[in-house]
């Protein structure tokens, strides 16, 4: 009983978020919207005047044969007919010409809104295979959005105002008439129904094909695969492996049609039967003078509209309706996909000190990444984070940065849990050089603004902070000086490695911070440059929390606590020469890149 209720609630509240999606459609332009469904209905009445002419024309036509009417009457009929034919064509013409332009115009406001939601999701989302697959449907989703409204909207205003009309128009005539419609429909919206089903569970289970399909297809196509998928020589690999989920995707798909196509068939059938049945019906009352000629012409006609209507209904509209509407309901889910942030309202908008109380970390692969952490960060910290790769420093950062959230233990923000407070907020507050920075194919200005829209505009920081960061926008490679796009793709230059880095260096400390991340920040840059940075990062740090996470030793000496991680957790915490003397993980690794360096020298 309960169970029932729940779902029952579900399905009120999924129907109450479609309209609520569709209000905000209609509200996009609502006179166009009023139009274009306007005219659908005048196109239906003039439909269905159109049979009542032709009853019309052949019932006087047989009375002027007989003697028992004027020619005029014969022509005025026609006219009609011709009138009620033309402004169906016209009204269905001005309805379809809405219809287009209302599509172009709902696609930028939905994807605007999905794109809205997918920037404001938690990054951890996205490390869920899951996830990443209700993204995928859920695009898929808002592009027909307009598809359903419009299917939705046409059934309403075009074919069921058609229909009522005939039904009415039948009845009047016979109402045995008006009933064996019926047969008709009944049967193919029970088809209808099961096929909905089907395809819920299709789209369930090609998801994930289909998503696999796409990232192997990019392996292969795009740009920044290519390359070394070609000089491996991996690309017949990854042929093979797009060959044998696309050979899946379709096998799957084969399975559900042929089911699908079974429904399809038996309803087909008792549609037929449906169909013969009401001719059987009219012949007889035309027999048996219950009709007239002109009304089984007219009955005949029309009966040949409505299957073919209800065929495009049925066979074609509603079964893109269901596809559709279960893509939809995905786009719908992920806009109202609540991350339990309510009680997260607090904003913070300095951050002074942090500190981590029992830390656990778990991707949602399983792999704890973060085990049982402590540390207590002050501003003006330095802070060195080394340990072997994968021993969680990356992962910690984005904690710290309030990119994640610990499963268990709480992360105090100025003595405030972060549970209570609003992640934005401290996003806000932070700043990061990433390893795998982003590499944004705008121009030099805009790759540095991004971090700070409010100063988009404000060249000269934009040209301080280039200059810090070492980037020459003058060079005559800058073709366009910082309004030089940097990728070949669109007209602009592509950079190295290196430039790129300082790149990502620039935009990082461009926004106004408090807690400043460099993740591997000198990876790419030259001893010169790497040697700069380091001599710069007690400026750039100065007054915040600054967290370097690095396998150089070199830029230790500029911070005042370095910290050891080993499988997820912190084996020591000191300073240089307290680690020097108790640590051996430390001494190794110092002396390690002493005596490389020395070597090397
Ligand atoms: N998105 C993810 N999903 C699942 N596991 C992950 C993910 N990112 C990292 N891990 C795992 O979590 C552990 C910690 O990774 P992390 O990137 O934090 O290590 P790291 O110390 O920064 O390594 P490195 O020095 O190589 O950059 C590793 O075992 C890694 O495989």
């Amino acid at each position: 009983m309960k169970c029932s209720k729940n779902k029952e609630d579900g399905m009120v509240n999924n129907t109450t978020k479609l309209f609520n999606v569709f209000i905000d459609i209609a509200k996009i332009s609502p006179i166009r919207f009023f139009l274009q469904y306007m005219f659908s209905i005048v196109d239906a009445i003039s439909l269905g005047m159109v049979t009542v002419q032709m009853q019309k024309v052949f019932d006087n036509a047989i009375k002027y044969f007989n003697n028992n009417s004027e020619y005029k009457m014969i022509l005025l009929n026609l006219i009609y007919l011709m009138f009620f034919a033309i402004l169906s064509e016209v009204s269905s013409g001005i309805s379809e010409y809405f219809g287009e332009y209302y599509h172009d115009i709902t696609l930028k406001t939905v994807l605007k809104n999905l794109n809205l939601k997918i920037s404001k999701i938690s990054p951890n989302y996205f490390n869920v295979p899951y996830n990443r697959n209700i993204i995928n449907s859920a695009i898929i989703g808002a592009k027909s959005v307009r598809g359903l409204l419009n299917i939705i909207m046409d059934i309403l205003f075009l074919y069921i105002p058609y229909y009522i009309f005939i039904e009415l128009y039948m009845i009047s005539l016979n109402p045995l008439l008006g009933i064996s419609i019926l047969f008709i429909f009944v049967p193919t919206i029970i088809s209808q129904i099961i096929k909905k089903k089907y395809y819920e569970k299709l789209e369930e289970t090609h998801a994930p094909l289909r998503r696999e399909k796409e990232i192997y297809s990019s392996y292969i196509k795009n740009k920044n695969y290519l390359k070394e998928t070609r000089t491996l020589g991996a690309t017949k690999y990854i042929i093979n492996l797009f060959k044998k989920t696309n050979y899946n995707y379709y096998d799957l798909k084969l399975i559900y049609q042929r089911k699908l196509n079974k429904i399809e068939a038996l309803s087909k059938l008792i549609n037929i039967i449906g169909y013969m049945s009401i001719l059987g019906l009219s012949i007889y009352l035309i027999i048996n003078n219950k009709i007239t000629v002109g009304a089984f012409a007219a009955v005949y006609a029309s009966i040949s509209n409505l299957f073919g209507l209800f065929e495009e209904i049925f066979e074609y509209r509603l079964q893109n309706a269901v596809e559709i509407f279960v893509k939809v309901k995905k786009y719908i889910n992920f806009l109202n996909y609540d991350e339990k942030l309510k009680n997260r309202k607090n904003a913070i908008d300095e951050i002074s000190n942090i500190e981590l109380k029992n830390i656990f970390f778990m991707y949602p692969s399983g792999k704890m990444a973060i085990e049982n952490i402590n540390l207590k960060i002050e501003k003006g910290d330095r802070i060195a984070i080394i340990g072997k790769n994968g021993a969680g420093k990356t992962t910690l950062s984005k904690l710290i940065l309030g990119l994640y959230s610990p499963q268990r233990g709480e992360i105090y923000y100025n003595g405030i849990a972060s549970s209570l407070l609003s992640l934005d907020s401290i996003r806000r507050r932070g700043t990061a050089v990433f390893q795998n920075f982003n590499k944004y194919k705008i121009s030099l200005k805009e790759n540095i603004s991004v971090s700070d829209m409010k100063n988009e505009n404000n060249e000269e920081k934009i040209k301080d902070t280039l200059n810090y960061a070492g980037i020459n926008y003058n060079n005559k490679k800058f073709i366009n000086g910082i309004n030089t796009i940097l990728s070949k793709e669109f007209d602009g230059v592509e950079l190295s490695g290196g430039q790129w880095q300082k790149v990502a260096i620039g935009r990082g400390i461009f926004k106004d911070y408090d807690i400043i991340i460099l993740d591997e920040p000198t990876a790419a840059l030259d001893p010169i440059a790497e040697n700069e940075l380091y001599e710069k990062f007690e400026e750039i740090s100065k007054g915040k929390i600054a967290i370097i996470i690095t396998h150089r030793l070199a830029s230790i000496k500029y911070c005042n606590k370095i910290v050891i991680m080993d499988n997820g957790k912190i084996i020591d915490i000191g300073t240089h020469k307290e680690l020097i003397n108790r640590s051996e993980y430390y001494r190794n690794l110092w002396y390690a890149q002493s005596e490389l360096y020395i070597k090397n020298k």
